[in-house]
């Protein structure tokens, strides 16, 4: 290891324009400069954890596609055959130089799970602590559309979450950020740190560039609103730029970085879950009392404060949480079912010993976040 050097967790996503080629094959190129990279990191003791998409990109030729399929079950068979070539070409690749790859598909059920998310956590540590490089994917071929995560930007931030990662690179075919979209306007500037994400950028931030892109710049300004919101700073280059893995590393690439604000309150990971992961089962409406006593003083919400409840919930549910007016407050895990809440806001049958828990307690409240993230579970 490089002295001087701290050893970081470091989670890197790449999309598929930066690995595939116009043809529609695995570039084996791009890959290599990719891992030379990954192996640069690794040679001075940090952990690396890749988010690579390219699955359907790597696979529709293949299939017998002349262009990327837009019917779900032909993107899917194409994920079946470019998932394998992917994951043979990265594993090829990191022997050649002495690291062992892992892959690691995931659906988004398997993070709505508290059990298989804190599961996946514990698989993935292990391979970090010794030495592996984990690739994750989502599992294009299996997944049905409206159960997906959608975009590997998006799962890349939620992965770096769990992982409690200290950097999360977005490498792309842009070098970072632009005020406006650079195909639309000339005149659009690199913007080089970003502290926060302010409407002005959520509109700057266009569709994808390429056939083969997905989510575009809107999805991984999402990622880095989750990113920030669990306290990660991240960096968006552009993939084709020399050393630009190694120079994000040490601040010192050209991209756009983004920061989280030091004032802000960071989500520990219960919460990350909670807002990011969960996906709530049911609702509760608050009285209005009790929206500033959350929001100020982020005390737990007691039975009495609930004014009414909505859905069928188990306790232990995550809840959307709503003021009378019906604006959405935030999201919190319940301690009671939906049956016995709405016994004890009516008093029938009230079980006192019960009553004396919190309906949600605080440290199991996300409050404050912004609706557009909260509405990404
Ligand atoms: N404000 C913006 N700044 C930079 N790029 C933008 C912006 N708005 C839209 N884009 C487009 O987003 C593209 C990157 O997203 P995408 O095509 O999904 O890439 P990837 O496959 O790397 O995920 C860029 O090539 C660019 O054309
Ligand atoms: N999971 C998909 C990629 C989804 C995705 O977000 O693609 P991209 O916008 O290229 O990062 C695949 O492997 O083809």
């Amino acid at each position: 290891m490089t002295p001087g050097i701290d050893t970081k967790r470091i989670v890197i996503k790449i999309g598929s324009s930066s690995l595939t080629s116009m043809n529609g094959e695995v570039s084996r190129r791009k890959l290599e400069k990719l891992v030379e990279e990954v192996v640069r990191l690794k040679d001075d003791g940090h952990e690396v954890l890749l988010v690579s998409s390219g699955a359907v990109a790597a696979g529709y030729r293949k299939l017998g596609c002349l262009t990327r399929p837009d019917s779900l079950s032909e993107r899917q068979a194409a994920a079946s055959i470019g998932q394998g070539v992917l994951i043979e070409t990265y594993s090829d690749l990191f022997i050649s130089h002495g690291y062992v790859a892992s892959q690691i598909l995931i659906t988004r059920s398997d993070f709505s799970d508290e059990n298989r998310y804190n599961n996946a956590r514990n698989t993935i540590n292990v391979l970090l602590e010794r030495g592996i490089v984990p690739i994750v994917n989502e599992n294009d071929t299996i997944t049905m559309d409206f159960l997906k995560f959608g975009d590997n930007d998006t799962l890349s931030a939620k992965v770096a979450g769990l992982v409690d990662a200290d950097q999360l690179i977005i490498l792309s075919d842009i070098d970072g950020l632009y005020d406006s979209d650079p195909r639309k306007n000339e005149d659009a500037k690199l913007l080089t740190k970003v502290n926060e994400i302010t409407p002005e950028i959520e509109a700057a931030a266009g569709e994808p560039g390429s056939s083969v892109g997905t989510g575009g710049m809107k999805s991984k300004i999402e990622a880095v609103k989750i990113a920030m919101a669990s306290g990660i700073p991240s960096f968006l280059g552009k993939s084709s730029t020399n050393s630009i893995v190694y120079d994000a590393v040490d601040n010192n690439a050209v991209g756009t970085y983004f920061e989280p604000q030091e004032d802000m309150e960071e989500l520990n990971q219960k919460k990350q879950w909670i807002a990011f992961n969960s996906g709530p089962e049911g609702e509760v409406t608050i009285k209005p009392s009790a929206k500033e006593a959350i929001l100020e003083n982020h005390t737990s919400l007691e039975p009495s404060a609930v004014y009414s409840v909505n859905g069928r919930f188990k306790k232990g549910a995550v809840v959307k949480i709503f003021d009378p007016t019906g604006e959405e407050i935030g999201l919190g895990v319940v301690n009671y079912s939906s049956k016995a809440l709405d016994q004890l806001i009516n008093k029938i049958d009230v079980d006192l010993e019960k009553y004396e828990k919190a309906a949600i307690e605080s440290e199991q409240l996300v409050c404050h976040l912004d609706t557009s993230v909260l509405t990404t579970v």
